[in-house]
């Protein structure tokens, strides 16, 4: 692994959280980067991410969830399905404990090493708006309904939409944090699902395309 140069790591952060016109406090820039460290300390015992370069990992993992994280503004229930190393559900959680108090954020996933992890976060940043369970979310049954489902680089819409929609409150929506235009898994949302917006993300730095798919109910 590269060297974990903090300081060089938290002026990309913060240069970065700067294009996305994203107001960080410092006790948030020093909470994104205790998060990368200890991905980063952890990573070969609990196979989080396959980025290894510290620099690559504010890019493709801090700065791709910080850009998607405003269209949760009005989220109060949120639930990261397949959550593995805490992508965007740590990165959400620790924006949304200043800028949204009353928000909860909820994190799932089948691998308990992941949970464990996150876990090991939630208790080592202090996030007391985080809870996190370990099961297959088709199989889940939640102490409550969620207004907004999301995932990062979990399934196609439509296994995502199948799996979880027992676990989306009426009126709610999903967002899916997604690569190139998914115009094909668009297609094949099930029946009594569609797709609201499709919209482009600049993550700075970043050569990808990135998108957020939001997703409802039809209304008949
Ligand atoms: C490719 S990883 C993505 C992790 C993270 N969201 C990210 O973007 O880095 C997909 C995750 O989904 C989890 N997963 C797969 N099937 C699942 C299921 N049925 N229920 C919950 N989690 C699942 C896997 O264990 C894995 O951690």
């Amino acid at each position: 692994m590269k060297a974990f140069d903090r300081p060089a790591l938290t002026v990309l952060l913060v240069q970065g959280a700067r294009d996305l016109s994203l107001n960080l406090s410092e006790a948030q820039i020093t909470k994104l980067i205790d998060y990368l460290a200890l991905m980063a300390k952890w990573n070969s015992v609990y196979n989080l991410t396959a980025v290894r370069d510290p620099v690559q990992m504010v890019t493709q993992h801090l700065l791709d969830s910080l850009a998607a994280v405003s269209a949760f503004s009005n989220a109060k229930n949120v639930l990261d399905v397949g959550a593995g190393g805490g992508l965007p559900g740590i990165v959400l959680a620790i924006w949304a404990a200043e800028a949204h108090p009353e928000m909860r954020i909820s994190m799932i996933d089948t691998v308990h090493k992941k949970t464990a992890f996150l876990t090991q976060v939630k208790a080592e940043l202090n996030l007391s708006n985080v809870s996190v369970y370990t099961a297959r979310v088709e199989q889940w049954q939640a102490p409550q309904k969620f207004d907004v489902i999301t995932s990062r680089a979990f399934a196609d819409l439509s296994d995502f939409v199948n799996w979880s929609e027992h676990l989306l409150a009426d009126g709610g929506q999903y967002i899916a944090l997604k690569g190139v235009a998914p115009d094909t898994e668009v297609a094949g949302l099930p029946a009594g699902w569609q797709v609201r917006e499709v919209r482009a993300l600049q993550v700075p730095t970043l050569q990808a395309e990135r998108h957020l798919v939001f997703i409802e109910r039809t209304v008949l």
